[in-house]
């Protein structure tokens, strides 16, 4: 195999980098001042990790500060790994092994018991110990459909901001209401900074709407574009395109549904990473008028410090259970853990159960149950009884949900 060279960039790295990572997305080369401007201030110092052969950037990755809640509601520190790139002529050479190594050696140093991403292909991660913790759905609605049964939520006001507004008034808002259900991750200023960039770029293409309730505590907001595909109004010609939408409560969350759907000339409403346990059909006059088109995975789960991350979430009434967990990639995690309703530790007793470390990412949060992964042959029941308690044990009071993109 070629000599893989892995080592923290620079600071006068960091836009090759950038520049690396969007040309492997097979985007524009040169990138403009204003946007690299806006991207760096998602690379943080000591966190920029470069793949060198031959002396020559030949692949990149980087992680954000984040915190990720889990079960039970801790918020623990997790690093938000984006902008994973290998130059196309220098792929399959290892070079994304190299960084997934430096950069998972390197948090755990940090002591960040997690790390969390989403993934361009489902295929690359779990070899690195990424298991799917997350899914998010596809929500259509067409304005015909779209009256909300006199009994769903009401009050309240949403107002429309503009993009300078926005960046003052939502990072406070969002890490005060984005609390309650595990997946949810912290937002950092950088992750802000891009996300809001298109209410200046693409001539302002992004909106947003803020929701306050009755006594005027601003508690949700919506990211939306809308998206004309005919230069006439009518027959379907304007959808609305929603991006990010977070409510402190159900109230909050059905009032932005409400304006959405209410917006005048819209055809449909069409909204990306929601909730599975979004109550909008029972909102809805008529249930199908809202369509889930399809379920996409969400966030991948890393346990970087196992026993760490597995003594911090609550877990469900049932009799603990000896779980062997295998992470070759982090051989250190390796080991037998005795999970119960009091908590998690390492133990040296025969195990009831063994998994892979990406397994384990899976089940973390809980999305899927022991079981299930047991039918897929993911986790290897050396006592049957373990099986039920695992799923007691895991299963969280809400499905987990991330619904940022990074
Ligand atoms: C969190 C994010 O930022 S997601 C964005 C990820 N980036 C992209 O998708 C951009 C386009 N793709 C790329 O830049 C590269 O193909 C990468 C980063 C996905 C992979 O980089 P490479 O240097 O080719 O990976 P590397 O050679 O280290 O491969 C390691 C292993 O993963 C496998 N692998 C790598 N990419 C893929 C893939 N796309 N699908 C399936 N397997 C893959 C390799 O076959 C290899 O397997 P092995 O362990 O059995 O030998």
């Amino acid at each position: 195999m070629t000599d893989v060279d892995v080592r923290p960039l620079a600071e006068s790295e960091y836009r090759p980098s950038f520049d690396l990572f969007l040309a492997s997305l097979h985007e524009p080369q040169r990138t403009g001042d204003e946007r690299w401007q806006r991207s760096s201030t998602r690379y943080e110092p000591g966190r920029v990790f470069g793949a060198f052969l031959d002396g020559e950037l030949a692949g990149t990755a980087l992680s954000m500060t984040s915190a990720l809640e889990v079960p039970g509601g801790a918020v623990l520190p997790a690093a938000a790994v984006t902008g994973v790139g290998v130059r196309a002529d220098r792929t399959r050479r290892g070079l994304l092994r190299g960084l997934m190594r430096a950069q998972l050696t390197e948090l755990r140093e940090r002591g960040e018991p997690l790390a969390v991403l989403h993934a361009s292909e489902t295929r690359i991660y779990p070899r690195f110990g990424y298991g799917l913790g997350t899914r998010s759905q596809r929500v259509q609605v067409a304005r015909t459909h779209a009256e909300l049964r006199p009994d769903a939520p009401i009050g309240g006001q949403v107002r429309l901001v503009d993009g300078p507004a926005a960046e003052k008034l939502l990072p406070e808002l969002y890490s005060r209401i984005a609390a309650g259900r595990p997946g949810l991750i912290a937002r950092g200023e950088g992750w802000w900074t891009t996300r809001l960039a298109g209410t200046v770029e693409n001539g302002g293409a992004l909106r947003v709407a803020v929701r306050s309730d009755d006594s005027g505590t601003d508690d949700g907001f919506a990211l939306w574009e809308p998206s004309k595909t005919d230069h006439h109004f009518g027959d379907g010609s304007i959808r609305i395109l929603v991006s990010d939408m977070h409510g402190a409560d159900d109230a909050a969350t059905a009032s932005l549904w409400r304006f959405l759907l209410g917006l005048d000339l819209a055809t449909s409403v069409i909204a990306v990473d929601r909730p599975l346990d979004e109550p909008l059909p029972w909102w809805l006059a008529d249930r199908r008028g809202c369509g889930v088109d399809r379920v996409d995975d969400d966030l991948w789960v890393r346990l970087v410090d196992v026993p760490a991350a597995l003594a911090a979430r609550s877990y469900g009434a049932a009799e603990p259970v000896v779980v062997e967990v295998r992470d070759p990639f982090l051989p250190q995690n390796s080991g037998r853990y005795r999970i119960g309703p009091g908590g998690a530790e390492p133990v040296a007793d025969a195990p009831q159960l063994g998994l892979d470390v990406d397994v384990l990412g899976s089940l973390y949060l809980g999305d899927v149950r022991p079981s299930t992964l047991a039918a897929a042959n993911r986790v290897e029941v050396h006592e049957p009884s373990a099986l039920a308690a695992a799923d007691r044990l895991f299963a969280a009071a809400r499905p987990p949900w991330c619904g940022t993109q990074f």
